[in-house]
């Protein structure tokens, strides 16, 4: 029997703890937005900024081991600095492994509620392997339009055994593509800061991998809700399948000297391109040189959305703090050192907040007051 959500427990219930999800919801045949997804005005996705393609055109990553490497390397840093999101063409990743993640993700959310629930925290047989909605649906204020499935890297073989059926050898051959051009990106990034790291140091700061499937149900009212809000990624760099739909918008930064500044552009969908985003940690690393983009994700009511990004992390022992080389020569250092797990659950611990987690590495300079 249908729950009739009469009061707002039934609903949380239904949705969050049963594993429902809020494609369980739409299922149902909703005709409004509940009142646990109405953003606070201040939050809501109005107005579209469309931005001309030309104005971000997709970086050729092939062209990194060729004559022009100088000058993606710079693209590559100038995305980095100013926006912290650029998209990426021939990148080694086949394009029909694109779109049978795309088709994974949409066969995995396409199982029965029960299915998906069986991989809830706490039952799930592996505790690398999450399905769940919203971000931290405990301490929002209003609920994201989003359910999720969450994939840590341990092993091929942990992978193959534990990861669902539906999704679970496209995401780990994705999982291994990107790792290798992850680390090319990384490397380009690193050495324009001046700063030569070993291999075996830009291992840990990717030492943490997890590939995650969101799907975005058709919302009624997507000027009501968010698919996600804002945030930043708390990780080294994101790498980002998208599909058609679009709805990925990304803030420019109230400090730059750009045309735009404070204001939301969208990251348009291209076919056959990936995402890639800064994280904090790469932020924090570059002494704020590197920006990790504030970024959120429309709903839309015409057709479900999904997503496949990959978030590469330190290992969780691991400290993290401005490089060293990076501090003396800006003369000061802008945040702590911090063990990442002790960061990690800060992240995890709050509702999406812009780049609020920053916070929790940042030095406040006592002379900027
Ligand atoms: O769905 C998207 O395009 C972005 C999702 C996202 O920002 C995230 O999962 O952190
Ligand atoms: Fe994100």
């Amino acid at each position: 029997m249908a729950p009739s959500f009469e009061d707002g427990n039934s609903l949380f219930n239904f949705v969050v703890r049963d594993g429902n999800g809020v494609k369980g919801m739409v299922d149902l045949g909703l005709s409004k937005v509940p009142e646990q997804y109405i953003q606070p005005p201040h939050e809501r996705i109005v107005k579209l900024n469309a931005i001309s393609a030309d104005e971000l055109p997709p970086i050729d990553l092939s062209k990194l081991d060729g004559p022009d490497h100088d000058q993606v390397a710079d693209a590559i840093v100038n995305a980095a600095e100013v926006l912290g999101f650029f998209q990426v063409v021939n990148h080694g990743m086949p394009v029909e492994l694109l779109e049978s993640l795309k088709n994974a993700a949409h066969d995995f959310f396409g199982l029965a509620p029960e299915k998906k629930a069986a991989y809830r925290k706490g039952v799930s047989p592996s505790p690398y392997v999450k399905y769940g909605t919203s971000f931290v649906p405990e301490k929002e204020k209003a609920l994201e339009w989003k359910d999720y499935i969450s994939m840590v890297y341990s092993s091929d073989v942990d992978a193959l055994t534990y990861w669902p059926n539906e999704c679970k050898e496209v995401a780990l051959e994705y999982l291994k593509f990107s790792t290798d051009m992850v680390k090319k990106i990384l490397k380009v990034l690193i050495a324009k800061l001046g700063v030569t790291l070993e291999d075996s140091k830009i291992d840990t700061l990717i030492g943490l991998r997890m590939v995650n499937m969101n799907f975005y149900p058709t919302c009624p009212d997507p000027e009501l809700t968010v698919g996600v809000g804002r945030h930043s990624d708390m990780g080294t760099l994101t790498v980002l399948l998208q599909d058609g739909i679009g709805g990925l918008y990304v803030k420019v930064e109230e400090d730059m000297d750009a045309g735009k500044k404070g204001e939301w552009i969208e990251i348009s969908p291209v076919p056959g391109a990936l995402v890639i985003n800064i994280g904090d940690t790469l932020q924090i690393l570059s002494n704020g040189r590197y920006k990790s983009a504030e970024h959120r994700v429309r709903t839309t009511s015409t057709k479900s959305r999904v997503s496949v990004p990959i978030f590469t992390i330190p290992k969780q022992t691991e400290r993290i703090g401005p490089l060293p080389e990076v501090v003396k020569n800006d003369g000061v250092a802008r945040y702590r050192e911090v063990v990442f797990e002790d960061y990690m659950n800060n992240f995890f611990g709050n509702a999406h907040e812009g780049k609020k987690s920053l916070e929790y590495a940042q030095i406040i300079s006592s002379t900027s007051t």
